[in-house]
């Protein structure tokens, strides 16, 4: 567990009996895992004694299709009321063709600016049950656990000016601008120092500074946060491509890492792969005040979509987090993550961390919700 709640988030909720909740069931797979999620949490809140006043709203594909926009002021608002907002994934081939401001992913994206959500914690802790689900050899998954803290509203993915435009012999030519403020790269540095500080010290701050201007003020300015204010964290810098092969080659010498936007997309898809699958690894999008947005790294799956083949264990993970970054519910989410681990040692598997001859039972979304929510329904008076 990441622990403790990071200290540049100063607007948490302190713990209530009763809190407000945006549920975000979006798209492909969404709803299926969402009715998964809930049923766990349902069971928790039985069980522990409190209660999460669910609401739903609209974003992506589902609010294109129902008020032809894919963030809607409905929604921005349901999130902004709410103690915090769990969010399951967006996106579809039905909408790829679409003019950019019709995508779904611009609604993911305007959401986390609106939100100011600019910290996205992504933790990949392999879990012993799963090490044969990596396509990496046993020994260099075995007890890896290491936390990308990815900065989520600056980067390549606002830059301005961007778009598509026709040179003098009328050739097309697309261009996207990487930029990165000072003080953009000074609030992440503090939260990767500060989550750093609460494991084991170690922090690896990824970057491009060898090429790109933008990825040299990020290692400056990484370097004055974590030194003057973080005097007790070991900081290293990597260049990304090394990284991405580092991960792969020997993924223990990470602990946390701290990269910008779209660095942090990549290397945490890559990072799934020592956990299993995609399908497992949850996430946290924080800033400074109000409710975070709690959402698995995944996307939607359209190739899985609505089959019952999807893993919600991504999404109940970072129903955990929830609990624990915003809800200051920490030990309903140990209670969440054991039930997690324990549907695992029964031999419970969805088909994407499912292997062939592993004696394990292959479940859909569903029962393996209920799985987990049995779970919980049985454990969690013992331990609270
Ligand atoms: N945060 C988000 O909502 C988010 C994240 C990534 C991609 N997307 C969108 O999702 C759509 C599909 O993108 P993609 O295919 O590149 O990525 P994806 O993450 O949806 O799927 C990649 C692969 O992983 C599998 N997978 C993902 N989640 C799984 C789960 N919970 N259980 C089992 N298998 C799972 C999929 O079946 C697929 O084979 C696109 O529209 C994309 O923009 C959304
Ligand atoms: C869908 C897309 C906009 C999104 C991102 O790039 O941030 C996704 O890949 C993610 O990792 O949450
Ligand atoms: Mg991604």
């Amino acid at each position: 567990a990441p622990g403790g709640r990071p200290a540049a988030r100063l607007g948490a909720v302190s713990r209530k009996d009763s809190y407000d909740i945006t549920l975000l069931p979006g798209d492909g797979i969404g709803p299926e895992i969402m009715e998964s999620a809930k049923s766990v949490l349902s069971a928790l809140c039985d069980r522990c004694g409190f209660e999460l006043n669910l609401r739903e709203a609209l974003i992506g594909g589902a609010a294109i299709d129902a008020v032809n926009d894919p963030f809607p002021d409905a929604t921005l608002e349901a999130c902004q009321s709410a103690d915090s907002v769990l969010l399951s994934c967006i996106g579809g081939y039905k909408w790829d063709g679409n003019p950019r401001e019709l995508r779904p992913e611009t609604g993911l994206l305007k959401m986390r600016k609106s939100m100011g959500l600019f910290a996205n914690l992504r933790p990949a802790k392999v879990l012993d049950q799963l090490i044969d689900a990596s396509t990496l050899k046993r020994e260099v998954v075995e007890g890896v656990d290491v936390m990308v803290v990815r900065e989520l509203t600056g980067d390549v993915y606002f830059g301005a000016p961007k778009g598509i435009d026709t040179d003098a012999d009328g050739k097309r030519v697309g261009y996207n601008n990487m930029i990165y403020s000072e003080g953009e790269i000074e609030r992440i540095a503090r939260v990767a120092g500060d989550v750093a500080s609460k494991r084991n010290g170690k922090l690896c701050s990824v970057d491009k500074a060898n090429v790109l201007d933008v990825s040299q003020l990020w290692r400056d300015v990484v370097t004055d946060v974590i030194t003057d204010e973080f005097p007790d964290v070991d900081l290293s810098h990597m260049y990304v491509d090394n990284a991405a092969m580092q991960l792969i080659r020997w993924p223990k010498q990470f602990d946390t890492m701290v990269t910008g936007n779209i660095f942090g997309d990549i290397l945490s898809d890559e990072a799934s792969m020592l956990v299993g699958s995609l399908g497992m690894l949850p996430s946290a999008s924080i800033g400074e005040s109000g409710p975070g947005v709690f959402e698995p790294c995944h996307g939607s799956a359209p190739d899985i979509a609505g089959e019952d083949k999807a893993n919600p264990l991504a999404l109940i993970l970072s129903a955990a987090m929830m609990l624990r970054y915003d809800l200051a519910r920490g030990e309903e989410a140990d209670i969440l993550e054991a039930a997690v681990e324990t549907v695992l040692d029964q031999g419970l598997r969805t088909a994407d961390i499912k292997q062939e001859d592993d004696g394990c039972k292959l479940v859909g979304c569903i029962e393996m919700g209920k799985a987990v929510a049995d779970v919980v329904a049985a454990t969690a008076t013992v331990e609270v």
